[in-house]
């Protein structure tokens, strides 16, 4: 019997105002326990496509399942039980502590009458310490730098304990040495618990350290698929980066040197 994936996504649709096809026929299955990455161009329609999987934009056509059931007919605790996700930007919270917005994460585990808690506590707890924030825990996120309120958020959705996890560019505002310890936590989840991450990253290089599998997306559609070492070729960095690049391997994982724009005319542009 085949198992069913984590995530489906069936001909995705998406538009802004007059720009009606942003997303046109987006295809893609995450099996559960995968780590995927999904790279592209600046407005190749990355967090668009996000945001539809994780339901906080409904697609103008096309569905996405979870674990084989159309998002559409569930409600959103359920959804949020089961998956969460880091944006690039978050709600402009800041009169709260740390703990108190990493509380929030454990609100679809809560029935209506029910107070964060006993074992509730102890997850809060757990999310603070893996996220390196208890130190900070009791500081209002205003009182953070735009890193340690990104771990917050971070932590606020480890609260969650999710079985997949959504992140847009989740290092974005980190310094080396936390988007390192970032990383490396997801792929503690990831192999230690069987979470199933999909992340959008623009550092290609972290992308093929800790990927198992990467989809490019050029103009709202997948135009390349697979494994790191499948696809760090000189090809794929001039196709749809419109770069050259020489690709070197550590420790059987590529890494890529960009050396230049590629010259017009290439194949870049006609990808
Ligand atoms: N709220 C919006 N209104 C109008 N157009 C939008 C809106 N959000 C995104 N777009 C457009 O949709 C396209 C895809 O944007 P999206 O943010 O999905 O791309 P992306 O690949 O995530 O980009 P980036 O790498 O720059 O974050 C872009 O052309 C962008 O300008």
């Amino acid at each position: 019997m085949t198992a069913i994936p984590a995530l489906t996504a069936s001909d995705l649709k998406y538009g802004y105002g007059r720009e009606a096809s942003i997303v046109n026929g987006f295809n893609l299955e995450v099996a559960a326990g995968e780590w995927l990455g999904i790279v592209g161009p600046n407005g190749s329609g990355k967090s668009t496509v996000l945001r539809m999987l994780s339901r906080l934009a409904a697609p103008h056509g096309g569905a996405v399942e979870m674990d084989g059931r159309d998002m559409a007919g569930l409600d959103g605790k359920a959804i949020a039980r089961q998956m969460t996700m880091l944006t690039q930007t978050q709600e402009p919270v800041t009169d709260i502590t740390v703990r108190e917005l990493v509380r929030r994460g454990r609100n679809p585990h809560l029935k209506w009458y029910e107070e964060c808690r006993g074992k509730h506590e102890d997850v809060v707890d757990w999310a603070l310490r893996v996220t390196s924030m208890d130190p900070l825990q009791h500081r209002l996120l205003q009182e953070l730098s735009g890193g340690e309120r990104q771990r917050a958020w971070l932590a606020m959705c480890m609260a969650q304990t999710p079985k997949l996890l959504l992140l847009d560019e989740p290092t974005t505002y980190l310094d080396i040495a936390h988007q390192l310890e970032l990383m490396e936590l997801i792929r503690g989840l990831n192999r230690d618990q069987g979470i199933t991450v999909v992340m959008v990253l623009h550092d290609l290089n972290q992308a093929a350290r800790y990927c198992d599998r990467i989809v490019a997306m050029k103009q709202g559609a997948i135009v390349r698929e697979g494994s790191p070492s499948e696809l760090f070729r000189a090809d794929f960095f001039r196709d749809v980066f419109g770069i050259e690049a020489k690709v070197y391997y550590d420790d059987g994982v590529p890494v890529y040197l960009p050396c230049g724009i590629a010259k017009r005319g290439s194949a870049a542009e006609s990808a």
